[in-house]
């Protein structure tokens, strides 16, 4: 891309992905089990090739791909090299990268990681990053200010789908429970940057949780992981996503990967969940 020519805004980007492709978002998370089951060395060696297949297998079919960045980070600058490597293959993919970072710092730090997964010429550039707003929604703003001004996307942790998770998250206070309040945050956000952003700001809500935050108000796209390996069903991606359906991505990484490593047999999985999770029709 030039820089005349600026990046269209995420949102608007996985809108018209989702469009073509569906709702489906494949992880590639090179578990050391996984490798292992594959046949593959636990080393960078593995990981590159684990990646190689994985892409190979359903770089193609999905509107966008999520690298587990822990998987890569594990195994140091080669890890992180490789991650850079596959970055740019996810693009070539006419997939878009979702990188898992979940990186969440005071503001200035958090300047310093938006400069590294959100800025032009970036060599870990992607096209959304995974945020925690531990530390407040509002200490996320260097990134907020970046994905708007770059193109790209921010997922913002709600309710994640892990079993500890509720105690904290779904804890109540002034403004109803921390995940609403982290909801109603990146939807107003969403609201003041509509037509430069788009509605490019989302949040992580996990498919297994029981009492999810209410996504009306979002006005941007939700990921929702804990479909297969973590039990959440179809069903409960609809109950949960509820009018946001359409804008929702379904993240899905062990239950694909686990039919490795034959690119096959991964391939005919992810068809066969490209069937089940695709909302256009979605009232
Ligand atoms: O941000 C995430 O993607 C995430 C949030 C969450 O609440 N739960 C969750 O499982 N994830 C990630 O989504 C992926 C789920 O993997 P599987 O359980 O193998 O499908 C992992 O990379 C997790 O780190």
């Amino acid at each position: 891309m030039s820089t005349s020519e600026p990046r269209a805004p995420f949102g608007a980007r996985l809108r018209s992905a989702v469009a073509d492709r569906g709702n489906l978002c494949v992880g590639i998370d090179p578990h050391p089990a996984l490798l292992e089951a594959w046949g593959l060395s636990v080393d960078p060696a593995g990981v590159a090739e684990f990646s190689k297949r994985a892409m190979t297998a359903f770089g193609d079919l999905v509107p966008a791909i999520k690298p587990q960045v822990a998987f890569f980070e594990e195994h140091g600058s080669a890890g992180i090299s490789l991650l850079e490597d596959l970055l740019v293959e996810i693009t070539s993919s006419g997939a878009l990268s979702v990188a898992d970072a979940k990186r969440g710092d005071i503001g200035s730090t958090m300047a310093a990681y938006a400069r590294a997964w959100l800025s032009e010429g970036s060599p870990l550039a992607c096209d959304a990053l995974t945020v925690s707003p531990y530390l407040g929604v509002g200490a996320l703003d260097p990134a907020f200010d970046a994905a708007e001004s770059t193109g790209r996307g921010l997922f913002v942790l709600a309710r994640t789908s892990n079993p500890e998770a509720g105690r904290l998250q779904g804890s109540v206070g002034d403004d109803g429970t921390v995940a609403q309040s982290v909801v109603d945050e990146v939807g107003r956000r969403n609201r003041t940057s509509f037509g430069r952003g788009g509605g490019s700001f989302g949040v992580v809500v996990g498919a297994t949780v029981a009492d999810p935050p209410e996504l009306d108000g979002l006005h941007g796209p939700v990921l929702m992981p804990g479909v297969g390996e973590q039990g959440g069903s179809l069903d409960d991606v609809r109950r949960i996503a509820g009018s946001v359906l359409p804008r929702t991505l379904v993240n899905v990484s062990r239950h694909v990967l686990r039919a490795g490593p034959d690119v096959d047999s991964m391939r005919n999985v992810v068809v066969d969940l490209n069937r089940q999770y695709r909302f256009d029709n979605a009232t």
